[in-house]
């Protein structure tokens, strides 16, 4: 396992009355790609602060490499931050723009040239020395950005939404480009986003965040394979939520019928939540379905058809399929009992993690 270089214990912020962090804990690991993912003031930036030094916590720890930082000045952490206006001298070229923290820190001329060449060629923008701020692109901009931000060897970069800025073209260009720096250079990078495509594609590890608390963390696969809540499994990708109850281990009842699943260790008839993403769902005749629906819209998205409708009990379903069908009529439904994803309510991650291993462990055995 590699070793931890970020903790966050029990880390509380508030402003007056506003708790806008509510007990953050986490561990970081040296040279691999983390995303702060969730809606708009959930506490992201927040975090990001924390990290760098430029917010106390109200309370908590923040351990950097074993040893307690709280009291540690932004300016001795090592740590730097790519902010989401980037935060460039207009006033300065590309050259002295990247220059400046070794600058300020009086590093010799020298050094300092081959420092920011290093840092240019390492963000593809060799030979951009002399360009003013004004005569670069978008994209090149961010790519200073994080030149100035690398020139100090840090151990760990904070990306506070780099690339909001950028239009969706060069928005998934720099996605690729963040994603190989970051595996070329094997630093830690936190990326913070609400973009749920951005971190599904990039991260190692996403921590799913929500009013002030990380609700759910895993690899981008295990967030959207097994979402631990109806929260976390609408906000990543698309999905068909219904309530229901479980008959059984592995036996789960919604739209009023019964289906084999894979999930087990609830108690019997415990009311539930279940998850089908549109992607997992197709359509045949109403003999072979194993629910039948009306569909209500039909939309061709191109490589397949967005079909939503409505089953007997009135759940609403959405449901990507290759084959069209027409508004008004009756189609089955069907999908693979691994397929349906079971949700407790109210469910700690921590017990979430634990029924997941003692289960799937079973499961694979039957
Ligand atoms: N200096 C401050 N004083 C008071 N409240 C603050 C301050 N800074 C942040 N907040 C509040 O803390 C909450 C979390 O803010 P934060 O910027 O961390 O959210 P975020 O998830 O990064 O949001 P966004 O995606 O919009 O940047 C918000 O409700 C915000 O209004």
């Amino acid at each position: 396992m590699a070793k931890t270089i970020i903790e966050f214990q029990d880390i509380v912020k508030e402003y007056g009355d506003t708790k806008v962090l509510k007990g953050i804990n986490f561990e970081i690991e040296q040279g691999k790609f983390y995303t702060l993912l969730g809606p708009s003031g959930c506490g992201k930036t927040t975090i990001l602060r924390i990290i760098a030094g430029f917010t106390d916590a109200t309370r908590g720890n923040v351990m950097f490499d074993g040893k307690k930082i709280n009291n540690v000045p932004a300016n001795k952490r090592k740590v730097n931050t790519v902010f989401q206006d980037y935060a460039l001298f207009p006033h300065l070229n590309v050259f002295d723009n990247v220059a400046f923290p070794l600058n300020l820190r009086k590093v010799p001329k020298k050094e300092i040239r081959t420092k920011v060449l290093d840092a240019l060629r390492m963000v593809q923008l060799s030979g951009f020395e002399e360009r003013e701020i004004s005569e670069i692109s978008g994209g090149q901009q961010q790519r200073v950005a994080i030149a100035r931000a690398l020139v100090n060897e840090p151990d760990v970069l904070l990306l506070d939404e780099p690339l909001s800025a950028l239009d969706m073209k060069l928005r998934k260009e720099m996605q690729y480009e963040l994603r190989a720096l970051q595996q070329r250079l094997g630093i830690t990078f936190i990326f913070v986003t609400h973009d749920q495509e951005e971190a599904l594609a990039m991260s190692d590890e996403i921590f799913v965040m929500n009013a002030g608390q990380i609700l759910q963390t895993g690899s981008p696969v295990d967030i959207y394979d097994e979402p631990i809540n109806h929260f976390v499994a609408d906000f990543i990708g698309e999905s068909n939520i219904v309530r229901g109850h479980m008959v059984a281990d592995y036996r789960v009842a919604f739209a009023g019928k019964e289906f084999d699943c894979v999930d087990a260790g609830m108690r019997q008839n415990e009311p539930v939540e279940v998850v089908i993403r549109p992607e997992d769902l197709d359509i045949t005749t109403v003999e072979k379905g194993a629910l039948t629906i009306t569909v209500d819209t039909q939309l061709f998205r191109g490589v397949f058809f967005e079909i939503t409708g409505h089953d007997d009990t009135g759940n609403m379903w959405r449901i990507q399929s290759i084959h069209s069908t027409e508004v008004g009529a009756k189609v089955g439904a069907y999908f693979d009992p691994e397929d349906i994803h079971v949700m407790r309510f109210n469910e700690s991650e921590e017990d979430f993690d634990a029924r997941l291993e003692t289960y799937e462990g079973e499961d694979s055995d039957r």
